[in-house]
Order: C-alpha cells, then sequence, then structure tokens
C-alpha cells in the first residue's frame, strides 16, 4: 500500500501548489494523495496521472477531515502552503489541523522549500516509522 500523503493550500498559495504539484508529480505518484476541495481539483488538473481523493473544501470542514485522518494515524505526511497574509473565516480549523500534526509528530512542510526536502525523505517515503502516537496519558484523558 502506497503511504498517504496530505495536500492542501490555501488561495493565495494555489498556484504554487499547482506548480509543485507538476514539477514532482514522478515523485508524488508514489502517494496516495489526499487533499481540500479546491487545492485537490488543481492538483488533479496540474497532474491528472496521479492518485487524489478529495475531501471538503477547508473553509467546510476538509482542515477537519484531513485532521481527523491524522488522529486515526491514517496519514505519514502533510503538505500545507498557508496564507500568512490573509485572516481566514476558518482560522480555528487550520490551527486545529496544525496542532493536531504536531501532537501526533507527523512530518510537515508548510512552505515550498520545506516540501521540497520532506518530500525527498526516507521517513516520508515509509522507509521509517512516521507518526507517533502522543502521550498514553493524553490519549486516557
Ligand atoms: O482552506 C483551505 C485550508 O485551510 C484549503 O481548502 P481548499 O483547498 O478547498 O481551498
Amino acid at each position: 500500500m502506497k503511504p498517504t500523503l496530505a495536500l492542501v493550500a490555501h488561495d493565495a498559495k494555489k498556484d504554487a501548489i499547482a506548480a509543485f504539484a507538476e514539477r514532482n508529480a514522478q515523485k508524488l505518484s508514489d502517494f496516495s494523495i489526499v487533499a481540500t476541495g479546491t487545492t485537490g481539483g488543481r492538483i488533479m488538473d496540474a497532474c491528472p496521472a496521479l492518485d487524489v481523493t478529495r475531501v471538503r473544501s477547508g473553509p467546510l470542514g476538509g482542515d477537519q477531515q484531513i485532521g481527523a485522518m491524522i488522529a486515526e494515524g491514517r496519514l505519514n505526511g502533510l503538505i500545507f502552503f498557508i496564507d500568512p497574509l490573509t485572516p481566514m473565516p476558518h482560522d480555528v480549523d487550520v490551527k486545529a489541523l496544525l496542532r493536531l500534526a504536531v501532537l501526533y509528530d507527523l512530518p510537515t512542510a508548510l512552505n515550498v522549500s520545506t516540501a521540497e526536502i520532506l518530500l525527498r525523505s526516507a521517513r516520508l517515503a515509509g522507509l521509517q516509522s512516521t507518526s507517533k502516537t502522543p502521550e498514553v496519558s493524553l490519549i486516557q484523558k
């Protein structure tokens, strides 16, 4: 089974993630990709051969769906091109998604240069274990 990588981008970063996907289409074909609605549409347009599953658009719950996948141990990595200059109606969802990525020690990239590094890491390719279960005391509460 292929490792699963989530791709998400805010509107100001959609061109950047489409270009990232096009540039790395070969490498991305090693992954099952899950993406928020609009981001996924842009990636599918840019790279029709990729295996992309779309969840809801971010502001309509997509960030939370990706967060749930992290909590369930179903993601191997997250690439999320955030827009640091624009207020978002779903800011709390963005924050919750990033919180879970940190909590579960999920390999995560928030900008293009880190995403390029992450995509080439042995850890992301599933050669080493990925996200860690958080402290037992956290789970039992
Ligand atoms: O808003 C997003 C992430 O917070 C992304 O959602 P879309 O890919 O649907 O635009």
